[in-house]
């Protein structure tokens, strides 16, 4: 086989989110890291990899990939007999799941990502928090929660009874979200809060998480 390559930062939720899809399929893949601190991403060779200069970027022999959401769904295709089910084979089941995926970056990420900003990112580098834009997106965020509190009433998963690719795509905003005040967006939801503690209970997810205080040094 090839050798996969993922390049990006164990921090950035992009890069997260193409880790989880490679844990949850089980493959070796070579974690490329990118120093975002002093530019990598925006200089080359990164820059060839992906030319907006933003992580993760990808390679899977002559193939080569940016956007996280474009990496998992080649990932889960081309390795669709190894580790978890991520997608499945009922085009009905899977014309949900698609639905769930567009939700997931049309709806839920705007918000989340720009909380995750706000709430987590501009502490981190001791720039003031936006108390207004908080508000407003945690006034958004909690009206696309409702939806998703009707959804797992129904079901345990986004798209049905099992795990799938469109439940992996939110893990990396909300494994920050939980650490900050907007956690009471999922936690004051009941079957939101229930999912939530699903999910991020996931082996092949604790193995993203581990790639962190490894790579932090840098
Ligand atoms: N839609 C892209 C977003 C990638 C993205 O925003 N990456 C961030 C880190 S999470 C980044 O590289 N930011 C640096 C920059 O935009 O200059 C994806 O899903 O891959």
């Amino acid at each position: 086989m090839a050798t996969i390559r993922l390049h990006g930062n164990p921090f950035s939720t992009a890069t997260m989110r193409a880790a989880a899809s490679l844990h949850e399929k089980q493959l070796e893949f070579e974690f490329v890291l990118i120093d975002m601190k002093n530019g990598e991403h925006k200089k080359e060779p990164f820059i060839s990899l992906n030319p907006f200069g933003q992580v993760p970027a990808f390679e899977d022999g002559d193939l080569k990939l940016f956007e996280s959401r474009a990496i998992t769904q080649y990932i889960v295709h081309e390795y669709a007999d190894k580790g978890t089910q991520l997608i499945s084979k009922e085009s009905k089941k899977m014309a949900k799941l698609r639905l769930w995926l567009e939700v997931e970056s049309q709806h839920y990420d705007q918000p989340a990502s720009k909380l995750v900003w706000e709430l987590m990112v501009k502490p981190m580098y001791g720039l003031p928090t936006d108390p207004a834009a908080v508000e407003e997106n945690e006034g958004k965020l909690g009206t696309v929660l409702d939806f998703y509190e009707k959804t797992l009433s129904q079901s345990k998963y986004v798209a049905g009874e099992c795990f799938t690719l469109a439940d992996l795509h939110h893990l990396p905003t909300i494994h920050y979200l939980m650490k900050t005040q907007s956690k009471k967006l999922f936690e004051s939801r009941p079957h939101v809060g229930a999912w939530v503690a699903d999910i991020t209970a996931r082996t092949a997810w604790s193995k993203v998480l581990a790639m962190q205080p490894l790579l932090s040094s840098k």
